[in-house]
């Protein structure tokens, strides 16, 4: 069953399609992910959902239920906030109760019900203390178990990470996707973070410009990219120009930097310009086994650890990036030649813009 429909919605700022006819399904327990560069629009539409930003036209419905005509606390929705929101006079507990008292829930079940949802976090016994005894990541905890307190048929995540370090993200990111799943809760995450849209999410939602550019699950997003733009936003790859040759009922031959690329399937017809994006993984040193290859000069090598990028140069003098793991012996100086072996189905083509 659809919990989240969405049909096409669209505000605009002055001149900005800030969201711009948008339409989308969310099932229920699923945690999907609004993805893209800044200025893209997923943050007005995450909280046009919450009710903060209003809708100009279209519709938005939990199960059969239209909800974007009610106010904001009338959604059944719980948001944690980037800034985490959390008030600092008050202290953890009275800041996760806020919800329940707003809703006035009896004061003998709000005591029970916050110890719950700070157990939750893994707060336990962090009730009576002031805010500024957290660290970030408890804080941004305190700011999850309010939201969950309320018990909301959808919870809204609005980069809730984008304030911690590093380590701390992707501790915090597993967290959220436990605690999510656990709960079997529908969830609403926004982010500009490739990687970790592609670790929690059940599905993404690629935007641009105020526009769906694809929804899928991590894996087909990232391994079929429907355009361009997708294809360069999620993870690194290199997008070399070419010209479609002949299609031979399996492949099709492509002209690019200088040599020639086999990629599966009729991409294109004869001399029809395309974009390929090689992923840098897709490309590996050939080691005598079949396959397509092309010759290339390595440029520079960054040993990585657990892999090595090779900047690798092609014929034409197009510069590419290919990852090599880190244990192969390798020992090559700039300027020696290199062989590139590849699946041609891992290679994307695309028509040139
Ligand atoms: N209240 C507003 N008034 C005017 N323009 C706005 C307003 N809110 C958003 N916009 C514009 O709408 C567009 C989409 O903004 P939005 O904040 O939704 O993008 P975003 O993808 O969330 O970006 P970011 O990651 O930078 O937060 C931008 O061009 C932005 O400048």
């Amino acid at each position: 069953m659809t919990a989240i429909r969405i049909e096409q919605l669209t505000r605009t700022f002055g001149a900005v399609r800030a969201v711009d006819n948008i339409s989308l399904g969310i099932a229920h327990g699923e945690l999907f992910t609004l993805l893209g560069p800044s200025g893209c629009g997923k943050t007005t539409l995450l909280r046009m959902i919450a009710g903060f930003v209003e809708v100009e036209s279209g519709s938005i419905s939990f199960g059969d239920r239209r909800i974007d005509n009610l106010p904001a606390h009338r959604r059944d929705t719980g948001m944690v906030f980037q800034n985490y929101a959390i008030f600092p006079n008050h202290t953890v507990a009275e800041n996760v109760a806020y919800g329940l008292k707003a809703r006035k829930v009896p004061a003998a079940d709000i005591k029970s019900r916050v110890d719950k949802a700070l157990e939750r976090v893994r707060l336990a016994g962090y009730g009576p203390r002031s805010p500024h005894q957290l660290s970030g990541g408890q804080l941004q905890r305190v700011a999850i178990a309010r939201a969950l307190v309320i018990e909301p048929a959808v919870l809204l995540f609005d980069e809730p990470l984008s304030n911690l370090d590093a380590q701390l993200r992707t501790e915090m990111r597993i967290e959220i996707r436990q605690l999510q799943q656990a709960l079997g809760l529908t969830a609403i995450y926004v982010t500009h973070d490739q990687e970790e849209a592609l670790a929690i999410s059940d599905r993404i939602a690629v935007l641009r410009q105020g526009k769906v550019e694809q929804v899928d699950t991590p894996e087909r997003i990232y391994r079929m990219p429907q355009t361009a733009f997708v294809a360069e936003f999620l993870g690194s790859t290199n997008m070399v120009p070419g010209v479609a040759k002949a299609f031979d009922g399996r492949n099709t031959q492509v002209a690019a930097a200088g040599t020639e690329f086999t990629v599966r399937g009729e991409i294109a017809s004869p001399g029809a310009p395309v974009l390929l994006s090689l992923r840098p993984e897709a490309l590996r040193l050939a080691d005598g086994t079949d396959g397509p290859r092309v010759q290339a000069r390595l440029a520079l090598r960054e040993f990585l650890g657990p892999v090595q990028r090779l900047h690798a140069t092609l014929p034409d003098g197009t510069r590419i990036r290919v990852s090599a793991l880190g244990g192969a012996a390798f020992d090559a100086v700039p300027g020696a030649p290199l062989v590139l072996a590849y699946d041609p189905a891992q290679i994307i083509a695309f028509p040139a813009p």
